[in-house]
């Protein structure tokens, strides 16, 4: 297949645009590089030494014989130069990850929420035009996020995008429908993804797109068959308190003896994937399209639930770390349930990688082995979730925040 991948140089877009051109697909990056100037911006880089995307796909070629090719456009502003690239080399498959993805830095300032707001939601939308304009019968595959749902489960499991619900009529008859599943977004950027399922929604019944959207969980892990290949060919891996996500930010806070930053009483409950687990997802989705003319389709894109202390806990046991029982940044429940429905995947043949046999394995290879490039002033997560909230938070230096320590 002729593949598209917006935002091919990210943290997930890379892995899966080596991964897909290993299987022999022609794979095509489409990226505005602004994950790199983002970390200009903040002053961080990501734990292990990235090179340029054309020096990664220099490599990959000299590595397998492959080509990735990349073109440096901007979904959310280019809309001419993607239309025209789209018409010039109709792919068969997009994949979208062109998308700011961060929950805390879509919550710095005005000027981050409103970033966050026009670029997700103008590349998505660009992107549905365009294919529309066009005529192109490519499916496209989102990744969407399990933060859709929230976190006010009521004990039942999350199905997977659609809820069955009855309706009672004035005759008094239940009439039973499956809709979208109520979104309840965290952050801004979370409230992006909820306005993207409502543009798939719109999009695939009023012009028969073929969509699919993964509801992802928390990412952690570094590496993939391909990004071992080679030095080179490595995957980025942020530590930093706004893209560093809390699973691989515990593992590097563990090897560079800084205490595990766990927010409030760490009883959020969220769902977890590993990222080789998550390129295979992806290439699954990409060998089952939905039909033309059927409904999006949605994958819950995650193999494990974890409370956020028991792994803060179980890194400590393993490491020896300290704990940071810390003031929440964020505008959260304190606790919560979750269990999530992800017979689909499970059904297409995946068989997850599971924490518990991964995790000795990524502190050993990547946390120990680049902590010495990690800036400590930037573990820190100071992006609040309210003014009220940074009043308590903001300014503090390292070590003087901490509520206490075990
Ligand atoms: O040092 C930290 C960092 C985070 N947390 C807590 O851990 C939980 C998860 O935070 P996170 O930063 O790992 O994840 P999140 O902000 O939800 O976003 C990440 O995970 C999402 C999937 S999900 O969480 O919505 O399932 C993806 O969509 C996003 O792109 C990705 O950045 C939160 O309760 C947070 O307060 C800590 O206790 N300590």
């Amino acid at each position: 297949m002729k593949i598209a991948v917006m935002g091919g140089d990210g943290f997930i877009g890379w892995p899966t645009s080596l991964h897909l051109s290993d299987a022999g697909h022609d794979v095509h990056i489409l990226d505005n590089l602004s994950r790199r100037w983002i970390d200009t911006e903040l002053g961080v880089q990501s734990l292990t030494p990235m090179d340029s995307i054309q020096e990664r796909t220099r490599i990959w070629h000299a590595e397998t014989g492959r080509r990735i090719h990349f073109n440096l456009i901007d979904l959310a502003r280019d809309y001419e130069l993607l239309k025209n690239w789209l018409s010039e080399h109709r792919p068969d498959a997009v994949i979208h990850f062109a998308e700011q993805r961060a929950a805390p830095y879509s919550m710095k300032s005005d000027r981050h929420k409103n970033y966050t707001v026009n670029n997700n939601v103008s590349a998505t939308h660009n992107l549905l035009n365009a294919l529309t304009e066009l005529n192109l019968d490519a499916h496209l595959i989102h990744l969407g996020t399990m933060g859709v749902y929230g976190y006010s489960t009521v004990g039942a499991a999350i199905p997977e995008g659609y809820l069955p619900v009855g309706i009672e009529t004035p005759a008094g008859e239940t009439v039973n429908q499956e809709i979208l599943y109520p979104s309840n977004p965290g952050s801004i950027y979370h409230m992006t993804k909820c306005l993207d399922q409502l543009l798939f929604q719109f999009y695939a019944k009023n012009d028969v797109l073929r969509i699919t959207d993964l509801h992802q969980g928390i990412v952690w892990g570094t590496h993939t068959e391909q990004t071992r290949r080679h030095a080179q060919l490595i995957n980025r891996f942020d530590y930093d308190g706004d893209y560093g996500t809390v699973l691989n930010r515990f593992l590097i806070q563990a090897a560079i003896g800084y205490p595990l930053t766990v927010h409030g009483t760490g009883g959020q409950t969220r769902a977890f994937i590993h990222i080789q687990d998550s390129v295979r997802c992806i290439e699954l989705a990409l060998k089952n399209p939905p039909a033309r003319g059927a409904r999006v389709e949605i994958f819950n894109q995650m193999t494990e639930t974890h409370r956020v202390r028991d792994l803060a806990q179980m890194i400590a046991r393993m490491s020896g770390a300290d704990i940071a029982w810390l003031p929440n940044p964020r505008k959260e429940a304190a606790e919560n349930e979750l269990i999530v429905q992800n017979e689909k995947f499970r059904n297409l043949g995946l068989e997850p990688i599971t924490l518990e046999a991964g995790l000795l394995g990524e502190i050993v290879d990547v946390a120990k082995k680049f902590a010495y490039r990690v800036d400590r002033s930037r573990v820190p997560a100071v992006s609040a979730w309210t003014k009220d909230i940074a009043a308590t938070i903001n300014h503090d230096p390292e070590g003087k925040r901490l509520k206490s320590v075990s």
